[in-house]
């Protein structure tokens, strides 16, 4: 796959080999081999409990594995500080997402303090996810005033703002209207076209859906690896919205 912005050289990736997960002594899912790299665009598949943000939570450090071992490659070195190596690697978008305390204008410009975009490109991005998000008339209202949907718009385009080179969205779309819907589905294709690794875990194939190429199913306790062939009305609901923005690195 062509990676449009992110370095074409190096694609990171999370690699798991042979992890076995369990709370107490109930095995939830086992994998003989995961790989998630720049570039994937991944429908992770299951039933309620079957493990999905669990699996996610391992990829993204949070969680350590029962059994195996999960590893990243191509990233910078971890600071010293960090315990954790895979933490702050592959970005874990909870299904009711984190806000910070303040205003939704506050969360959307925090994501990109610690990035090196000049002055004017920060703002381009930045004013492009209200765009997307059709955040305008919410920019003052305090973040934990948002309903449920607003918040999962919000905490969509702060990612799509930082742009990070592996991102997990756990059913990024659940509590959405057709309209929200349309939109989410928007900005997550722009961040597969710039070439960023996606994982998604939908209970519905929709319009999300359709943008994966691949699928990882839980079923009986085990993730199964496949290519994603999506049905065709699901592939017409990617096309609701248009946008064509550039992007900015
Ligand atoms: N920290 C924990 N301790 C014990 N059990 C846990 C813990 N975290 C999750 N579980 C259990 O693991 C199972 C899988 O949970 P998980 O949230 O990963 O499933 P899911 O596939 O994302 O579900 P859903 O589709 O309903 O969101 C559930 O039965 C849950 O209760």
């Amino acid at each position: 796959m062509q990676l449009a912005n992110h370095s074409v050289k190096s694609p990171v990736s999370i690699q798991a080999k042979n992890i076995l997960m369990q709370f107490n002594q109930n095995i939830l899912f086992h994998a003989d081999e995961l790989s998630f790299s720049q570039g994937d665009v991944i429908y992770l598949q299951g039933d309620n409990g079957s493990g999905k943000s669990t699996l996610m939570k391992l990829l993204a450090g949070l969680l350590s594995p029962s059994k195996g071992q999960i590893h990243s490659h191509g990233f910078k070195q971890a600071p010293w500080w960090r315990t954790q190596s895979l933490l702050g690697k592959a970005v874990y978008l909870h299904q009711h997402p984190y806000l910070f305390e303040g205003s939704v204008k506050y969360n959307l410009t925090y994501a990109l303090d610690q990035r090196s975009l000049l002055p004017e490109q920060r703002k381009k991005r930045i004013d492009q996810a209200i765009n997307m998000a059709q955040l305008t008339d919410l920019l003052s209202h305090h973040a934990s005033d948002l309903s449920g949907g607003e918040r999962q718009r919000l905490a969509i385009a702060r990612a799509w703002i930082a742009q990070p080179k592996l991102l997990m969205l756990d059913e990024p779309i659940s509590n959405m209207d057709k309209q929200s819907q349309s939109l989410v589905v928007a900005m997550i294709n722009q961040l597969k076209q710039d070439g960023t690794g996606l994982l998604i875990s939908s209970h519905q194939t929709c319009g999300l859906t359709a943008l994966c190429q691949q699928r990882w199913h839980i079923q009986q306790n085990t993730i199964h690896t496949s290519m994603h062939v999506p049905r065709v009305e699901a592939v017409h609901q990617t096309n609701t919205t248009e946008f064509h923005y550039g992007t900015t690195n």
